[in-house]
């Protein structure tokens, strides 16, 4: 029988038709109390939708008890006859970033393989609150906030998260009420991890002195970014061709000078990212905008980073970088390191 939270998320699927009817769908589905409800949430509608399901769960092999999660994952799905793929990683992944990595690459080729239009994952709200919270404590800029899109493309299929309507504690209470088997997974509980000192200390601290609301406002924060977001990427698409030249590459100083200030970081940024491997920061880009804004000599510049710049006339041009480019930062050991420096 459907609940409130089944006819909300119907509701949210026929006015957004995120997963048409008859969709082929493979859902992630690893087990936690986010997964296990949306898989329940995605059964009981499908006789509406006359969606083909079929779970996908990875096996990382990196804690002891990752098979008997898989064996937890495959034992849920029989009992609810759901088709079950499970992929092994063929080595342990060394870091948090790798195994995303990994993941999602599983979900693309298994949804391939099976011809699946659309790859279901369980975030939830909370999920985009804490990655807001996350990205903003750690510095990014306003498109860095714009965190866990309702929808993406993963190659050829669709990356959709249907449960961005619904709390952690919303998903926890539906698996109560219904009496659904959860696999808990330990770490979760680890307060090394910045990730769990935000969802365990900081987000209650902010609920109980701040805002009742802390999660839906941020998530709705994420979201308003995730629209402007849209619209300066499709800005910047159209503007750089008249901003940028390719060869020998440079900025038009000019042109440039004309533009809004949100348009002028935005294209410095691409056009630094055309020609720089390693992160942008702040400090890089506001020491391009200075170049712009200086009178016509000739003048080479070092900036932040070992980036030489040249300023010619009406033109900035890209002379090199000595810099050599950053190492990525493993998370499993990043989330105790120190952060690393904003970016724009
Ligand atoms: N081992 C897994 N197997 C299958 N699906 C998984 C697995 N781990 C996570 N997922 C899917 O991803 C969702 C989010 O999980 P989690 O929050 O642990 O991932 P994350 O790494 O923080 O998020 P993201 O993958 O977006 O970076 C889960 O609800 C589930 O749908």
């Amino acid at each position: 029988m459907w609940g409130i939270d089944h006819a909300r998320l119907h509701t949210t699927l026929k006015t957004q038709q995120w997963l048409p009817v008859g969709s082929r769908i493979l859902i992630a589905l690893s087990g936690g109390q986010d997964s296990v409800c949306l898989t329940r949430l995605l059964l009981d509608l499908q006789p509406h939708w006359q969606w083909f399901l079929t779970a996908v769960h990875c096996d990382h092999r990196w804690r002891a008890d990752s098979a008997a999660n898989a064996n937890f994952v495959q034992v849920l799905a029989q009992q609810w006859h759901l088709p079950c793929e499970v992929v092994s990683a063929p080595e342990v992944p060394k870091t948090e970033a790798a195994a995303r990595a990994w993941r999602y690459q599983v979900f693309e080729t298994v949804a391939k393989a099976l011809n699946c239009t659309h790859v279901v994952t369980a975030h939830t709200q909370s999920d985009r609150a804490e990655s807001l919270l996350l990205h903003l404590l750690r510095g990014t800029s306003p498109d860095g906030l714009a965190t866990l899109l309702p929808m993406r493309s993963l190659g050829s299929v669709q990356l959709v998260r249907p449960l961005l309507g619904m709390t952690r504690a919303e998903t926890a209470a539906f698996c109560q009420t219904y009496g659904l088997p959860i696999w808990q997974d330990e770490t979760n509980q680890n307060l090394d991890y910045r990730r769990n000192r935000l969802r365990l200390e900081l987000i209650p601290y902010l609920q109980q002195h701040f805002n009742p609301n802390v999660e839906a406002v941020l998530a709705q924060t994420a979201e308003l970014l995730a629209s402007d977001r849209a619209y300066f990427e499709a800005e910047v698409d159209r503007l750089a061709p008249t901003v940028i030249r390719e060869h020998p590459p440079a900025l038009d100083r000019l042109r440039l000078r004309e533009l809004p200030l949100a348009l002028q970081r935005r294209l410095i940024q691409r056009f630094l990212r055309q020609h720089l491997k390693r992160g942008i920061d702040f400090s890089l880009i506001e020491a391009v905008r200075l170049l712009i804004a200086a009178g016509n000599g000739s003048q080479t510049s070092t900036l932040p980073g070992g980036c030489h710049l040249r300023v010619c006339g009406q033109w900035l041009e890209w002379v090199r970088s000595t810099a050599p480019p950053s190492e990525s930062v493993p998370p499993h050991q990043g989330e105790r390191s120190p952060p690393p420096p904003p970016l724009y």
